[in-house]
């Protein structure tokens, strides 16, 4: 047996964390013909999930994800880092590298509790942190309302079957990735986009480490890549922060990317769309699908956003 590690990848201690990275082994273990022993995963606690009772948005952002990781990461106690891509900054240290981004999953939310977004009881009570959802779901259903619902996909159902609300949302890649495969009703895109990058897997290593790079380069999906490379250039260029509600969704069709964007005044009283076609070289048209939302959108939904 080979009892040699070959590769320490670091994880955030959740069940769907943990998932994901048992996904990036088995791919790394098939790609290169090793023993399930050659890549040991290092589960990490990270600040994000120390704090549970207070959105994100409120306690320092996505950084919070990646904090503890980063710091493995850059002293080599680790050689990679797992993450969901839609909970990774869009900037990154510049010591570090996205390796391998994973065939993408399901990128479409579900809703827990209901089985479409006008079958809610009248007055529903839902329950998420995003504000994202929160905006989507006033935008379609001014009389319904939020409630604060955080925490891993376990601990919402729980929420849920405990009655603290009516509805929820999870995305659909998460809920599969950890075996729930009959929970909740897929949304559809027409009229619900889901968040950048949502569903990606991505396997990040120090940009120096040649060796690490090109073992991660086995089990990059070029499609997957292009689809959140575009996403993430549009929320770069929408200068986002945490509270504003960027839905956006890039298909790879051939050749070609077909984008559609959403963004919301927080209420969800205001909204803003469009779509674009474009091919993956052409890596200024997220950006000019940013610009064109924006020339367009209320003083309301701008606020939210410094990418003018
Ligand atoms: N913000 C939490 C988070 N980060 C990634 C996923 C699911 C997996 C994915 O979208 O890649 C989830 C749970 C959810 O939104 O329901």
């Amino acid at each position: 047996m080979n009892t040699t590690v070959k590769l320490k990848l670091g994880t955030r201690r959740s069940p769907l964390a943990m998932a994901q990275a048992e996904e990036t082994r088995a791919r790394l273990c098939k790609a290169h013909g090793w023993d399930e022993s050659a890549v040991e995963l290092v589960p990490v606690i990270a600040s994000g999930d120390k704090v549970q009772d207070r959105p994100l948005s409120e306690i320092g952002g996505k950084a919070l994800w990646t904090k503890e990781l980063d710091q493995w990461l850059a002293e080599g106690a680790i050689d990679a880092s797992v993450h969901s891509l839609k909970d990774v900054e869009t900037v990154r240290p510049e010591a570090f590298t996205l390796a391998a981004i994973l065939p993408r999953a399901d990128k479409r939310d579900r809703l827990v509790g209901a089985s479409s977004i006008s079958q809610l009881k009248p007055g529903a009570v839902v329950g998420t942190s995003a504000p994202r959802r929160a905006a989507q779901l006033l935008h379609q259903r001014p009389d319904c309302s939020v409630v604060m619902f955080r925490g891993n996909v376990a601990t919402r159902l729980s929420k849920l079957a405990a009655g603290e609300a009516d509805a929820t949302f999870l995305a659909a890649a998460g809920l599969e990735r950890l075996g729930e495969h009959g929970v909740g009703h897929a949304l559809d895109p027409a009229g619900w986009l889901p968040a950048p990058a949502q569903g990606a897997i991505a396997v990040e290593c120090r940009a120096n480490d040649a060796e690490t790079r090109e073992l991660l380069a086995a089990i990059d999906h070029e499609p997957s890549r292009a689809e959140v490379t575009a996403e993430r250039a549009l929320l770069l260029a929408l200068g986002g922060n945490c509270h504003s509600a960027i839905a956006v969704r890039c298909d790879w069709e051939e050749g070609e990317l077909a984008m559609e964007a959403a963004l919301y005044s927080p209420d969800g009283t205001q909204m803003v769309q469009g779509e674009a076609r474009f091919t993956a070289e052409d890596t200024e048209a997220p950006a000019r699908l940013a610009h064109d939302l924006l020339s367009r959108a209320s003083t309301a939904i701008r606020s939210h956003f410094a990418g003018e």
